[in-house]
């Protein structure tokens, strides 16, 4: 199937559009304030002294040149006031070095820790998104946007205060060069128009193309993770997949190139020859002030100062309006930051939420629960009705995609049904709190994260305020079976686990799977749900571990999912799911007697173990 046709030109950010990103600016710095107010306020006073220097540095090179001249044309030489000069501008250069390194360590630091910072916000906000949107391709595009540009908004902070820093360096040097010779001023402005114009013309393109690109990026990042990481290395050397995902990464990165070239070129095209006319302008106004000097208008000193402070001006006037394009690019940057921090996701809680019952009394009821995915036409799951009952253990079985775990996703308010309602003690959940509610299940999922921190982070990931509780770490791990792994590794609970770090070890299927049975006993959960938490277990090990969960939850409430059938006999009752319907229901006994699927594909089974 041809892939889809990528529009070629980014839409254009206006120059209006970049001003009202600047309306961030402020917040942006009360964050960074807020980061450490102390180390803020010593880089604007250096900021401040250091803005008063330059106009300082040349006057005094002015009264130096000027005694100079005086000193020659003496007959009696007195260099005092010649030594106090050059000693000044000495005075004056070091404080400026000084000022300017302490400006630029304390913009280091403040950075490091404001993108410290902003990555905390955005883990937090993530984990405030609910399911469903998680799963969206568009509220990944804003995460991505939040998270890159991290290092451009630090810049963003040195820029807009290098910018004030520059106005005061700016007006200093105006009110100098006004005071000798005003005429020079229009010629400044002609030599600085061009720049303008070169900045208005191109402002937020850069931005425009790089949002305009925001999936596209999310793809090669993941073409690159896919073609070189650990996770993928050994299919992708099997298959000989490496030649593919390269030309897959290239071909992608080479239309974003082509972009990035065509207006890089324009950019750099249009520079050159207005900075031309700037340069024009320059030279122009030296003339006029060499002319001055030649008939004895200003002396030598005036001379320096005056050409030296024009050249000045028309540097930080040329900064100040591309500095300014900085600003406003890594502004609109910051919208999507700050817009993501604001995105409101959770549900509102519905008002009066009903305290949970401290127990379970009856159960959990499905009452003819149907669900289509976000953005999706098709019913998963349809007309389902069953009852869980308290203390029950409930086991679902169903071909793959009957919809047993999206099943449990509801149960866990993970998505809302489209139809019908699910209901605990005859009070439907979503009149519950929904994070309290969460907090009563004990879920192992089939595709359970592998955290590549220590073993004992790994277990206590199940409930993580019993992290320092060694004796209850233990003892899930005793339960599930998850002591003999540790008891192999060099650095027990406190190795490493995964390949990604120093003195990492990396486990067996069946071995994560016992870690991550052991999280499900590290919390007292009210109800547990295992899905295919076994899979990856030998057969003398499920049984094992089945036969302890069963009898270490006895009074339990559990939901078990699995396709071996020797461990679903176990369960009290099970529920056969096909193409999202309940086909029946019963305990093992009934259902063999039933002679329908689970029958079938029971006798299957038993027969392949023969
Ligand atoms: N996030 C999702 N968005 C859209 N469709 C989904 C999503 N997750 C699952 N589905 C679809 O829902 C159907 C049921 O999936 P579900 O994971 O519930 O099946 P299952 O019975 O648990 O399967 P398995 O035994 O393979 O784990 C499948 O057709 C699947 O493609």
């Amino acid at each position: 199937m041809p892939r889809p046709q990528r529009s070629l030109e980014p839409n254009r950010y206006k120059f209006k559009e970049s001003f009202v990103s600047l309306k961030y600016v402020p917040r942006f710095f009360r964050e960074i304030k807020k980061v450490n107010p102390g180390l803020f306020y010593i880089n604007v006073l250096c900021r401040l002294i250091n803005a008063i220097l330059p106009v300082l540095m040349l006057w005094v090179g002015k009264l130096i040149i000027d005694e100079v001249v005086l000193q020659i044309a003496a007959d009696v030489k007195d260099l005092d006031r010649l030594w106090t000069l050059v000693a000044s501008e000495f005075a004056l250069a070091v404080l400026s070095d000084l000022l300017s390194r302490g400006i630029s360590l304390s913009d280091a630091l403040l950075g490091d820790q404001y993108s410290i910072d902003t990555s905390v916000k955005i883990i937090r906000k993530t984990s405030e998104v609910n399911l469903d949107e998680l799963e969206d391709s568009e509220f990944y595009d804003k995460l991505e946007r939040a998270r890159q540009q991290t290092t451009g908004r630090v810049g963003l902070m040195s820029n807009v205060l290098t910018q004030a820093e520059d106005i005061i360096v700016i007006v200093s040097l105006l009110a100098g060069v006004v005071a000798f010779e005003p005429w020079l001023i229009i010629l400044l402005v002609v030599s600085i128009i061009p720049t303008m114009i070169n900045e208005v013309k191109f402002s937020g393109t850069s931005y425009s193309l790089a949002r305009s690109w925001t999936q596209e990026r999310r793809e090669l990042d993941y073409l690159r993770y896919a073609g070189a990481s650990d996770v993928t290395a050994k299919e992708v050397k099997l298959f000989g997949l490496s030649d593919y995902l390269a030309y897959r990464f290239k071909g992608l990165s080479d239309q974003y190139y082509h972009q990035s070239k065509k207006l890089a070129k324009q950019r750099a095209g249009w520079g050159s020859f207005f900075n031309v006319i700037g340069t024009s302008a320059y030279y122009g106004a030296y003339v006029l002030v060499i002319f001055r000097t030649v008939l004895g208008a200003f002396t030598l000193g005036d001379l320096t100062f005056l050409s030296g402070s024009f050249n000045r001006l028309r540097q930080k006037l040329q900064g100040f309006f591309t500095r300014f394009t900085m600003i406003t690019e890594t502004a609109l940057y910051l919208q999507d930051y700050f817009e993501f921090l604001d995105l409101s996701y959770h549900a509102p809680e519905s008002e009066g939420a009903k305290p949970l019952p401290k127990e379970i009394k009856a159960g959990f009821e499905f009452r003819n629960v149907g669900f289509k995915y976000p953005k999706s036409d098709k019913w998963v799951v349809r007309n389902i009705n069953f009852k869980l009952r308290a203390g029950e253990k409930l086991a679902f079985v169903g071909e793959n995609g009957a919809g047993k775990t999206t099943l449990i996703k509801l149960l866990l308010q993970f998505y809302e049904p489209t139809e019908g309602e699910i209901l605990l003690d005859g009070v439907p959940i979503k009149q519950y709190n929904r994070t309290a509610y969460q907090k009563y299940f004990g879920v192992i999922f089939q595709d359970f994260v592998k955290f590549e921190l220590t073993l004992r982070e790994n277990i206590a990931m199940g409930e993580i305020t019993g992290i320092a509780d060694q004796d209850r770490i233990e003892g899930a791990a005793q339960k599930s079976l998850a002591d003999q792994v540790v008891k192999d590794l060099p650095f027990g609970y406190d190795q490493q686990l995964g390949k990604r770090f120093k003195q990492g070890k990396d486990l067996s299927g069946g071995q994560w799977q016992k870690i991550a049975i052991a999280r499900a006993y590290m919390k007292d959960a009210e109800v547990l749900i295992l899905d295919e938490p076994t899979s990856a277990l030998d057969a003398r090990a499920e049984t094992e571990a089945f036969d302890r969960f069963i009898k270490l939850t006895e009074g339990k409430t559990a939901v078990i999912i699995s396709h071996r059938f020797s461990t679903v006999r176990i369960a009290d009752r099970i529920m056969v799911l096909k193409d999202g319907a309940v086909l029946e229901i019963g305990t093992h006994e009934e259902l063999m007697q039933n002679n329908k699927l689970y029958s079938e594909l029971f006798n299957l089974q038993a027969a392949g173990y023969k």
